[in-house]
């Protein structure tokens, strides 16, 4: 198992990483939205990299190990670990891991433990929740193939950014014209909020009035 495909650049996933999940995903034409049940361990916690997907059958977590063997600096490990809530396949120990190769968080449908101390590790951890149960070391998987993410694709190579509010997947290709939208959006939320502050109504700043009155019976 290898983790040989395209990345992001990285100066793009650099400058992604300044804007927030939401921004993306309205920016990149409100696609890319994972589920809201993956939550950051620290809401001050932020994650920006190239997806390195892994599937990692639920009650086992092999196919993490072998991930964190093949990673390159930069990657975020991606698991699909089918939204299991009974076990804890990643720890303390395997942050350790991730940060020795430059893996740069964390993010899995499934759950963690040892959250403590990989806070304090500040090891970007998003998970569907906490398990104590260990896991047994000897199921297969795969390793840089396209997986469901709680129903959201990834392909190795996506990029994927997460907050506070939540994950965004993009696809490698879109990346730039994201980040290019994403400029347009902020510059025109800041005339909004301007507008807003000098006591302008949102039904008018967005052209709602006529909208409203269609469906006021
Ligand atoms: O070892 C495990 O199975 C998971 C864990 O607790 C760690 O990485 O610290
Ligand atoms: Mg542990």
């Amino acid at each position: 198992m290898d983790a040989d495909y395209e990345r992001p650049v990285p100066s793009l996933l650099e400058e992604l990483a300044a804007f927030s999940s939401a921004t993306i995903h309205e920016a990149n034409g409100q696609r890319g939205a994972v589920s809201g049940a993956l939550k950051p361990l620290d809401p001050a916690m932020r994650i920006c990299g190239s997806a390195l997907t892994v599937h990692c059958p639920a009650g086992d977590n092999l196919m993490i190990h072998a991930a964190i063997a093949v990673a390159r600096p930069g990657d975020v490990l991606v698991v699909d670990h089918q939204g299991a809530l009974d076990d804890g396949p990643f720890g303390d120990l395997l942050a350790e891991a991730c940060l020795a190769r430059g893996i740069r968080g964390l993010v899995i449908d499934g759950c963690v433990r040892d959250a403590t101390t990989i806070r304090q590790m500040n090891f970007p951890v998003f998970a569907r929740g906490l398990c104590i149960k260990g896991t047994t070391k000897n199921k297969p998987g795969s390793i840089g193939r396209p997986i469901s993410l709680a129903g959201e694709p990834v392909a190795p190579g996506d990029a994927i950014l997460g907050d506070e509010d939540g994950l965004v997947v993009v696809r490698r290709a879109d990346v730039a014209d994201a980040i290019a939208a994403a400029r347009q959006r902020e510059a025109k939320e800041v005339a909004l909020r301007e507008a807003i502050r000098n006591g302008a109504c949102t039904l008018d700043l967005l052209d709602l009035r006529n909208r409203l009155s269609a469906i006021k019976s």
